[in-house]
């Protein structure tokens, strides 16, 4: 196990010496604690391949250096860093049984065969392969296979870090749900550093405690999967995390006072010594019919089970919310509150007088 650490880390497939070229991650310092259980979330493109190759050694960053504790591995080879890595589609070895497959990381460090057994009996336990031990791999299902690949990836008990990109994409959505809480009990088990890239958002609220959100090359937002929720320090973080996503709407503050389309708006975060345009964020969850406050219309309802999400329009912005099932709805012209201290002003993106910038 270690603590990794970023520092001043780069990286553009282009080069740099050409002046103004695009950067796959941008100017990034970033630590991951020993034993953690991290999720690197961020749409396609944001840069977590990237990142993720070069923590593993097979990117060597333009810029910046990697450390696993307190040693420099910026120079070091894939293999020399110790590390497991589990892939979106699964790599396993055919024509070996289940049991060699996942045996096969072990006996390659020179452990011996009464080790292996009970450790390889312990991950196929977790993983679900005990009845297929003795099978050969050629035979399973993509599924199957894939849960060799985690297997794999985790029967190693001396690593620095296992990473996981995408590991869940060809798993099944039944099994997908089983194996996303026991890739989190097993962490809890063996507290090696974990981090598990994705793009959506479920595996990663599910599997971290701490989740680093990635946009555009840049890390916009580290937290517990409630900070990302309750306090959003970028409007792509409001927007990118919940289901439906933050309302982020244009907003001005005049004489230290936030308006919405004129009206005077009470906000969470310090902008009195902010001036100008801005946008306000407020999410679904955290709007409600009200007797005064912002006038809409509703257009249209939406069940979602046990709430309704419903569209409105205010000058001409749309705002949702949620309402609870059995809740009445109002029609035709309605006012809209939102709640004080879940609302936020944002300025090019970033909270004011948040953490970011
Ligand atoms: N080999 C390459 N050459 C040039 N540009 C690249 C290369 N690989 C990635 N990029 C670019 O770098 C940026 C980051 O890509 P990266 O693959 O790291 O993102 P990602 O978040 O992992 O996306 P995805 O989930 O689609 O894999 C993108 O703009 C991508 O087009």
């Amino acid at each position: 196990m270690a603590r990794i650490t970023l520092e001043d880390l780069a990286h553009t497939y282009f080069d740099p010496a050409e002046g103004d070229v695009e950067w796959a991650v941008r100017r990034l310092d970033l630590e991951w604690a020993d034993g953690g259980a991290f999720a690197l979330l961020g749409p396609s493109g944001c840069g977590k391949t990237t990142l993720l190759n070069i923590m593993s050694g097979l990117l060597r960053p333009t810029r910046g250096r990697i450390l696993f504790d307190d040693r420099d591995v910026t120079g070091l080879s894939p293999e020399a860093r110790n590390i497991a890595q589990v892939f979106q589609f699964p790599v396993v070895y055919d024509t070996m049984s289940v049991y060699d497959n996942i045996a096969f990381p072990l006996r390659n460090r020179g452990m011996a065969e009464a080790e292996i057994a009970p450790r390889v009996a312990e991950i196929a336990e977790l993983t679900e392969l005990t009845p297929m031990l003795r099978q050969r791999a050629a035979g399973l299902t993509a599924d199957g296979k894939q849960k060799i690949s985690l297997a794999r990836g985790l029967v190693r008990p001396d690593v620095n870090l296992v990473m996981f990109d995408e590991p869940l994409t060809v798993i099944d959505p039944h099994l997908k749900w089983v194996l996303r809480s026991k890739l989190r009990e097993l962490h809890q088990r063996v507290r090696t550093t974990m981090i598990y890239v994705t793009h959506d958002q479920t595996e990663a609220l599910t599997f971290a405690d701490q989740v680093v959100v990635m946009n555009a090359g840049e890390v916009v937002q580290i937290g517990t999967p409630v900070e990302l929720f309750e306090q959003p320090q970028h409007t792509f973080v409001g927007h990118f995390i919940g289901s439906p996503g933050m309302n982020v709407l244009p907003a001005k503050i005049e004489n230290g006072t936030a308006l919405f389309g004129g009206q005077p708006v009470e906000v969470a975060n310090p902008v009195a010594a902010a001036e100008g345009v801005v946008e306000l964020g407020i999410r679904p969850e955290f709007v409600r019919f009200a007797p005064t406050g912002i006038p809409a219309t509703v257009t249209n309802v939406a069940d979602a089970g046990r709430y309704r999400i419903i569209d409105t329009e205010s000058r001409g912005h749309s705002i949702k919310l949620l309402v609870d099932e059995g809740e009445p709805i109002p029609s035709g012209a309605v006012n809209l509150g939102f709640a004080p201290g879940q609302t936020r002003l944002y300025r090019d993106g970033w909270l004011i007088g948040g953490a970011g910038r």
